[in-house]
């Protein structure tokens, strides 16, 4: 079942575009990383999405609702983020406790045992946290409503290591036991790829890449080796990164291909993190090139 399904979406912020003709539909019981550079859209999106904003133009739909001020999507569907805001008054206990009236597969057990573990005060209140406190409240708040459409937008900010690693390992428990979609932003492919199956990869505000893991990891290969090989090799090639070595030697990564194997050059995979780093840069040396 496709969960979101966005058509050609554009949002501007005053004349600028931070979202600039969005195409991608997701399926539902997958968790997808949403990667990209600062500025790429992310946030604009997943709000979008959540239905707190509302997009300019092109098509957008949440369980095949317009999200936009939509009860039944704000009923299934959470976003968790740094803005998570609550009433003043209330305290974490008081927050636990009115969630299930609006979310209806809320889990007060995981709730609770969640909220013990991390030693969270059920007394504070939510805006007096601190913000890795604050960070794992939500992060507690956003996997105990059981959600059908789960997102985060960067988690894991302010949290600090052991914090970091527990919620990763909190998520795919909880999405082992009770599958959903689960969309999730982070600056941190490499830490949470093991809990991703696909990733959708934006840059300045369009779809740059929507391919599994496993085939963002066979997307590109890295050839190392002397500089006028190297060169040869790539030269009819999209090369997505080049660095030079040292006076006699090359690297450069190029789109995979079957039967490069050349005397003198060795063949080295690219990670996920690389590729969608290599992807969205603006200059194929990366910051190398400004020294130059
Ligand atoms: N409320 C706003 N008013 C004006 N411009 C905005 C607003 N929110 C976002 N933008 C702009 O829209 C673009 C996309 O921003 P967005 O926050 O969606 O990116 P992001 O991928 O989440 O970035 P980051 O990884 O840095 O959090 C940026 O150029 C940003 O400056």
């Amino acid at each position: 079942m496709v969960v979101i399904d966005c058509q050609n979406l554009q949002k501007k912020y005053k004349g600028m575009a931070a979202l600039n003709g969005i195409t991608f539909q997701l399926e539902d019981h997958k968790i997808t990383g949403l990667i990209g550079r600062n500025g790429a859209g992310k946030t604009t999106l997943l709000k979008i999405l959540a239905g707190f904003i509302r997009e300019n133009s092109g098509e957008v739909r949440v369980f095949s609702n317009k999200p936009f001020n939509n009860l039944r999507v704000s009923a299934n569907s959470i976003l968790v983020d740094d803005q998570m805001s609550f009433p003043d008054s209330l305290t974490l206990a008081d927050i636990l406790e009115a969630a299930p009236s609006f979310y209806k597969r809320w889990d007060a057990g995981l709730a609770a045992s969640l909220f013990d573990y991390f030693r969270l005060n059920p007394k504070q209140l939510h805006f007096k946290l601190s913000k890795g406190a604050k960070a794992t409240f939500n992060m507690i708040f956003g996997l105990a409503t059981r959600c059908e459409l789960t997102m985060f937008d960067e988690p894991t900010n302010g949290m600090d290591e052991a914090v970091r690693s527990d919620f990763y390992r909190a998520l795919l428990k909880e999405y082992i036991a009770y599958p959903r979609s689960i969309l999730i932003s982070s600056h941190h492919l490499a830490e949470m790829e093991h809990l991703l199956e696909d990733i959708l990869l934006i840059h300045k505000g369009k779809v740059v890449l929507h391919q599994s893991l496993e085939e963002v990891k066979e997307y590109a290969v890295a050839l190392q080796g002397q500089t006028d090989i190297v060169e040869k090799l790539t030269a009819e090639k999209d090369v997505l990164h080049i660095k030079q070595l040292d006076s006699h030697r090359k690297y450069a990564v190029i789109k995979k291909e079957d039967s490069l194997g050349v005397e003198g050059v060795t063949i080295q995979t690219v990670s996920a993190t690389d590729v969608c780093m290599f992807m969205t840069s603006e200059r194929k040396g990366g910051i190398d090139d400004v020294f130059k």
